[in-house]
């Protein structure tokens, strides 16, 4: 059987509340590709996890869960929705509960591999010609190898200020600590807050929404026909 062109990857990965899935789900509208967030496979499992009273800082009990773990998400940058099952998932995975519970599960190596072959999966067979990743480690683990690989920053005041006027139903301070406390926890397993060799970091902190997606469609144009000239 023939075996069909790869779509173009572009790697977008940053701290939380960065504007990883806001840019990156508005930036494939642009280009005409699908959208993959890498960081609602980790909510679900999570979510699975607190469903099932599962202890989610135990590899045996977390990957027992992975076996039947029938996961889909829409890579539609139009179409987002999560599945476990037949639940959907696509609000459940933002609650507060799955936030404080997530690092803990993505900090399991099993749990890490079989995520990251599920979503180099997904990634190579969606139906466009192109896809966005996003997530912490799409640019260094996932797609190393992607064509376009961005780092997507913002000063940890202007992230806390922009979570905090979309969660309203917590204090400031109440988000500002989650948030920081998440990066902590992740931080500790793998880097996303400097860009790895050949990653080109895209600093939104004094930058609009559409002007950062500006910034990161520039990016692909400039990368993408490099590679072109190459
Ligand atoms: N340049 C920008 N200017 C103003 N607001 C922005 C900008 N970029 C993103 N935002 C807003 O910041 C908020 C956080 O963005 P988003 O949820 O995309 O971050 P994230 O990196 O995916 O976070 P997480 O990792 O926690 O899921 C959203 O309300 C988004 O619309
Ligand atoms: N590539 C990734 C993506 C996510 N994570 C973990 O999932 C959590 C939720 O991610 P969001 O992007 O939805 O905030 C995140 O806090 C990480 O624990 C990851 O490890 N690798």
């Amino acid at each position: 059987m023939a075996r069909h062109t790869l779509p173009t990857l572009v790697a977008i990965d940053g701290p939380a509340g960065s504007g990883k899935s806001s840019v990156s789900r508005a930036a494939a509208r642009r280009l005409g590709f699908a959208y993959l967030d890498t960081g609602a496979a980790y909510r679900a499992l999570a979510w699975l996890a607190l469903e099932r009273n599962t202890d989610n800082t135990q590899t045996d009990a977390v990957s027992a869960l992975l076996k039947d773990f029938d996961y889909a998400i829409g890579t539609d940058p139009d179409d987002y929705f999560v599945t476990v099952g037949q639940t959907d998932v696509t609000d459940a995975i933002r609650s507060p509960e799955v936030s404080a519970a997530v690092s803990a599960v993505a900090r399991l190596p099993a749990v890490r591999g079989a995520l990251t072959e599920l979503f180099r999966s997904i990634a190579e067979n969606v139906d466009r010609p192109g896809v966005i990743v996003e997530g912490r480690d799409i640019t260094t683990i996932v797609a190393p190898e992607a064509e376009v690989r961005i780092l997507l920053t913002a000063s940890e005041e202007a992230r806390m200020r922009r979570r905090s006027a979309e969660i309203t139903t917590q204090s400031a301070e109440t988000v500002a600590e989650q948030l920081r406390s998440r990066d902590r926890a992740d931080s500790q397993v793998v880097d996303f807050m400097s860009a790895a060799d050949g990653v080109i970091t895209v600093d939104s902190t004094h930058l609009d929404f559409e002007q950062t997606v500006e910034a990161v469609i520039d990016v692909y144009h400039t990368r993408t026909k490099r590679a072109l000239n190459e």
